[in-house]
């Protein structure tokens, strides 16, 4: 099928990458020159394993190309994905002016035929009726000449930053919201192969199983998912932090609580709180849509300051430590908000720096993907060092922030005689105390 995706960000770029790996013809459209630059020869401007792969794979038989003309895309797709950024607004609800963008440049160059607008973005709730009317202004712009018919899905996107291929192609269900019959069957033609597990790991399993539902439904499916699996995070957070007082080991808690099917054990990793892109933000627009209709979220709202505290509590058990942080130097290992990605947007790492710079300390990092002219404005006052060992040197703690797992084997003896104090906050729960403490680190968990 033609399809053009609009937005080739983290969601866009595998998207429409994968669908035409399947056998689409796919038009990428972006108006960020140098990305589109990038991906039409091969390079895909985000770190995502597989994802090179699979896009040159896709250029070499021809089913991708790349541009900066929407208009071109509009007229290739019978299929057209929605799929730029919905940043968090300062009051919390969701920025929608680049999804507003497109869909009224949509509408401009919608002349003839019928196709389908999908919203790939994450929207707050009631956005499909409205990206309906936003389309239909750009065509009326067209003064009356456009011939189109459309109709609009919310195809809402579960894929996780690191694992985004394998999640394209290995999805726990696939989400469609529309009251059109003949959008629907389009959808469900387009995702065929994924359904039936053609590029699956595990080729044996039952079909994805497809959620039909109402455009509002799908656009609250991708916010409560989003929800839930915060709250479980600070759930466990929580509990790690009672764990801390009354002396026992959360890491033991998850596992015993997560063998019981009805909790699992996925999302039960106690730590320095969730960050990345979505959650932040898709909690707040979802607090924020409550609240205009004068509900209090309150279980979202101790969510989100659970988050908040488990930041900050790192530094606090630094403090237990060190006692005063002024002049002291500061390691971090890991700035990714999590590992097998280059996103730092809403990274733990970031509240981090901020608060032991304002509390006088020096700090340091080192990522095996982030480099120093990878640090955004406005850090760099922060080291980066090319390898642990360069970081360990000199420094009076370490805090293990991101779990990429090259961190568990390290050669931390090697890194105790080069720091001033051997101190380990492992503030992921992810390094073996007993060969840390053997090595002569003092080592802090979470909740253990
Ligand atoms: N990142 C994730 O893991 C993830 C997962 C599921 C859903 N989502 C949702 O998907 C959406 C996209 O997220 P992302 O992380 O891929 O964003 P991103 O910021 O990585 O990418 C957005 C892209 O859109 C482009 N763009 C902006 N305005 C444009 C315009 N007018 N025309 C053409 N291109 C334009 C930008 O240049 C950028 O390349 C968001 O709504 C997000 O909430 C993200
Ligand atoms: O037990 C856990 C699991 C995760 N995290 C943290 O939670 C955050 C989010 O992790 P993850 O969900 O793996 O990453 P994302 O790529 O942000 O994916 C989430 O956000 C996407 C954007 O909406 C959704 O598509 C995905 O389904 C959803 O998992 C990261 O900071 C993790 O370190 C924990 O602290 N403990």
């Amino acid at each position: 099928m033609r399809v053009c995706v609009i937005g080739t960000g983290y969601v866009g770029l595998v998207t429409g990458a994968c669908l035409a790996y399947i056998g689409h013809d796919v038009i990428c459209v972006d108006n960020n020159e140098a990305k589109v630059k990038l991906m039409s020869s091969g390079q895909s401007p985000i770190h995502e394993p597989g994802l090179p792969e699979v896009m040159q794979s896709a250029i070499a038989k021809g089913k991708i190309t790349f541009t900066t003309d929407i208009a071109a895309g509009v007229t290739h797709g019978e299929i057209l994905f929605i799929a730029v950024g919905t940043p968090a607004l300062p009051d919390g609800q969701s920025d929608t002016r680049y999804v507003e963008a497109v869909a009224r440049s949509i509408g401009e160059h919608l002349h003839d035929g019928y196709r389908v607008i999908v919203n790939k973005s994450t929207v707050p709730i009631g956005s499909g009726d409205w990206v309906r009317m936003i389309v239909m202004d750009g065509m009326a712009a067209q003064g009356g000449s456009s011939k189109a018919e459309f109709d609009v899905v919310s195809n809402p996107e579960f894929l996780r930053e690191g694992v985004a291929v394998f999640d394209t192609f290995n999805p726990d269900r696939i989400v469609l919201g529309s009251s059109s019959d003949r959008a629907l069957k389009l959808m469900q033609e387009l995702y065929t192969n994924i359904i039936n597990r053609e590029f699956a790991e595990d080729k044996t399993l039952s079909p994805v199983p497809v959620v039909v539902t109402d455009i509002n439904s799908a656009e609250m499916i991708k916010y409560a998912a989003n929800a839930f699996l915060a709250v479980k995070i600070s759930f466990i957070n929580e509990v790690a932090n009672v764990c801390d007082r009354v002396g026992a080991d959360v890491v033991e808690v998850g596992r015993g609580i997560g063998l019981d099917s009805r909790i699992g054990q996925k999302f039960l990793q106690a730590g320095i709180g969730w960050g990345g892109s979505c959650f932040g933000k898709d909690v707040s627009a979802l607090i924020h849509t409550a609240d205009d209709y004068g509900y209090n979220t309150e279980l979202l709202n101790a969510c989100v300051k659970v988050n908040q505290q488990q930041r900050v509590l790192v530094v606090e058990k630094l403090q237990q430590v060190l006692k005063i942080l002024k002049g002291k130097t500061i390691g971090l290992l890991g700035l990714t908000f999590k590992p097998d990605t280059d996103d730092m947007r809403d990274a733990p790492s970031i509240t981090l720096i901020d608060q032991l710079s304002r509390l006088g300390a020096k700090v340091k990092a080192y990522d095996p993907i982030v480099s120093q002219s990878g640090m955004r404005d406005g850090f760099s006052n922060v080291i980066v060092e090319t390898d642990a060992e360069r970081l360990a040197d000199g420094c009076d703690a370490l805090i293990l922030v991101t779990d990429w797992k090259q961190f568990k084997s390290l050669d931390y003896a090697k890194m105790v005689p080069l720091m001033a104090n051997p101190v380990i906050i492992d503030a992921r729960n992810f390094l073996d105390r007993a060969s840390l403490e053997t090595a002569g680190f003092k080592y802090v968990g979470m909740g253990r």
